[in-house]
């Protein structure tokens, strides 16, 4: 595909989007019905779009509309592009511009339009994040970092980076956590790669990594909310732990099994009323369902389709799910929140109203994470008993 046909394809996506389909869904449609689009061509799209539903205010107040023609006028625009050498009609490139559309507005002046966040959200970053609101905002609109945990159980970190580079995959450290990569070079072979079919590493974001690193070691250990498990398999490094994992939705762990064995771990699931009768554990680590703010650079749409009572509603489910794992955490044990949110609310806010509700309970440890070219935003607290 030519540059412009992969801008027509990203302003299909982009309608596609704007007409109820999810991102993922409408680039699977896509693909499906392109099937003349090579790996390449299917990535420049995904990126195309990405890039809009990142910055999609500013694109939208650049290209002056929310069609995908705009959309991708006003991102292509912000990135200096010669959208002349683009939109030029030939082929299945998109067809030139017109003169209204040359038209470049100037720039926005409103903090929330300038840090493409929605109006409401604005209060809760500068109540989060302080001085550090515009910063993270602007942060949330580049293109997160793509990184590697290395599964210490079974190799050396410089010898999984030797391994990884024999298939064209360049790291380095990250300082996020010991075992965490940022790759450099070549990510799309990481699925193609030995070391990653042979559970010597696994893609988890950096600071997800730290907020493991910093749990304690050892121990019987229930991961509440353990979805695909990229946690679970991150505490199952320590061998002298014994892990359940458990999600409300089984499904979410389908992979986990597999995941296991490739990493050459073992992870035991379970039911609500199989982890009940398996308690107390020594750690009960609940990595709750949130708004993924902090993970907006890789889950854009988010940003948008987050509604004030969607947010109310999660808060409520974070509490619930401390409360239950509360129950099932050992005296002497830890109970350790963690959520991919930038917000208080669901953050400081949720561990206060815990305290609260279980005066027996204090804070041990918390740490927030922020959005950085070294992972995402994430926030953790650890509590224990008096
Ligand atoms: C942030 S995701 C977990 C990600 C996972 N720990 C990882 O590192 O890959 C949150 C998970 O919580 C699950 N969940 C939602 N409500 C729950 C509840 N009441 N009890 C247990 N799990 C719940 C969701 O199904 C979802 O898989």
């Amino acid at each position: 595909m030519t540059p412009g046909a992969r801008v027509s394809a990203a302003i299909e996506v982009l309608d596609a989007i704007a007409g109820g389909l999810a991102a993922e869904q409408a680039l699977t449609r896509w693909a499906r019905q392109s099937r003349f689009a090579g790996s390449k061509d299917r990535a420049a799209v995904r990126d195309h779009v990405f890039d809009v539903l990142r910055q999609r205010r500013t694109a939208a107040h650049y290209g002056c509309g929310e069609t995908g023609r705009a959309l991708m006028i006003g991102v292509l625009h912000g990135q200096g592009a010669d959208l002349d050498t683009l939109f030029t009609g030939e082929g299945h490139a998109p067809t030139p511009l017109s003169d209204e559309e040359r038209q470049v507005p100037d720039a926005p002046e409103d903090r929330a339009t300038k840090n493409n966040l929605p109006d409401w959200l604005l209060p809760l970053f500068d109540a989060a994040l302080a001085d550090k609101a515009d910063a993270v905002a602007v942060a949330l609109q580049a293109r997160g970092p793509i990184c590697l945990r290395v599964n210490t159980a079974r190799i050396e970190v410089p010898a999984a980076q030797a391994l990884l580079a024999e298939d064209g995959v360049q790291t380095c450290a990250n300082p996020l956590a010991d075992a965490a990569l940022t790759v450099t070079e070549g990510a799309r072979r990481i699925r193609n790669s030995r070391a990653f079919s042979d559970g010597y590493v696994e893609l988890q974001d950096a600071a997800s990594q730290a907020v493991v690193a910093a749990l304690p070691l050892g121990g019987r250990v229930l991961d509440y909310c353990a979805g695909g498990g990229g946690k679970a398999l991150a505490l199952a490094m320590d061998p002298s732990r014994e892990i359940t994992a458990h999600d409300i939705d089984p499904r979410r762990m389908s992979d986990l099994t597999p995941r296991a064995e490739r990493a050459g771990v073992s992870i035991t699931l379970a039911d609500a009323e199989q982890a009940k009768a398996g308690g107390p554990y020594d750690l009960v680590l609940c990595d709750a369902p949130c708004s993924g703010s902090g993970a907006w650079r890789r889950a854009a749409e988010g940003k948008w389709t987050l509604t004030p009572d969607r947010l109310a509603e999660l808060t409520g489910i974070q509490d619930q799910i401390l409360d239950t794992a509360a129950a099932l955490t050992a005296p002497q044990g830890v109970l350790a929140y963690a959520t991919c949110s930038l917000f208080r609310e669901e953050n400081e806010a949720r561990v206060e109203a815990f305290l609260t509700r279980h005066p027996a309970w204090k804070i041990a440890r918390m740490d927030r994470y922020d959005v950085t070219p070294d992972g995402d935003g994430f926030f953790s607290a650890q509590l224990t008993r008096d």
